[in-house]
């Protein structure tokens, strides 16, 4: 039995090459990969944290942007706790593709999916074509949290992935709290150490 309290899948999506890989392998491997290739469907990986000394497992899904592997992808996000929705900042294209995002999100996650717009290449400074102001005034209006972060450099990769654990491990606290006394069909696994705690209407893809 693996030794984690909680599991928590998480799914990136956003338009091609916003840098969803990037920042993957920023927080898992603490790389920035260089020539990093078109991501093919769905790729995913794997880091356990430490969220006030409970052991977190994150199961990350990387998908694609393109629109041809539309279809694969949008299967993930139903069993997806959190997602993150990706913009480029250098591409206004990017960020003007977000309510056709924000459509998909809809139809196709969970409602009580958590989900975090990342305004991503803020390295790239003289090439910026979105303010910061108008990616926040965005999230704010479809409530969202936000942040600005650059997977190159390393900024802010860590606490868009950590502030998501901290966030879903103090909701499936609070969750496990009000359903001690009963059963509940949500909670598909307690055992021993680990806790699984699934949206229910999986659809077996991940
Ligand atoms: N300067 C800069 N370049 C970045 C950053 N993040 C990603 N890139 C570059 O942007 C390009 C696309 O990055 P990917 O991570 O493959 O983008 P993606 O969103 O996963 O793309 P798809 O797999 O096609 O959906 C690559 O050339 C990266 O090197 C960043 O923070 N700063």
């Amino acid at each position: 039995m693996e030794d984690y309290k909680f599991l928590f899948k998480i799914v990136l999506i956003g338009n091609a090459g916003v840098g969803k890989t990037c920042l993957v392998r920023r927080f898992t491997q603490g790389l920035f990969p260089p020539g990093q290739g078109a991501t093919i469907g769905v790729d995913f990986m794997i880091k356990t944290v430490d969220v006030d000394g409970d052991k977190v497992k994150l199961q990350i899904w990387d998908t694609a942007g393109q629109e041809r592997f539309r279809s694969i992808t949008q299967s993930y996000y139903r069993s997806a706790h959190a997602l993150i929705l990706v913009y480029d900042v250098t591409s206004r294209e990017t960020f003007d593709c977000l309510p056709e995002w924000l459509k998909e999100i809809e139809q196709y996650a969970n409602q009580q999916v958590i989900t975090v717009l990342v305004g991503n290449k803020i390295d790239l400074t003289s090439q910026r074509e979105v303010p910061p102001e108008t990616g926040l005034q965005f999230a704010q209006a479809n409530n969202m949290a936000f942040l600005e972060a650059s997977a190159k450099e390393a900024e802010n990769v860590e606490t868009v992935f950590m502030d998501l654990a901290r966030e879903l491990t103090k909701n499936a606290r609070k969750y496990l709290l009000r359903n001690t006394q009963e059963v509940d069909p949500n909670i598909t696994e307690i055992t021993g150490e680990t806790t699984n705690i699934s949206y229910g209407g999986c659809c077996g893809s991940g």
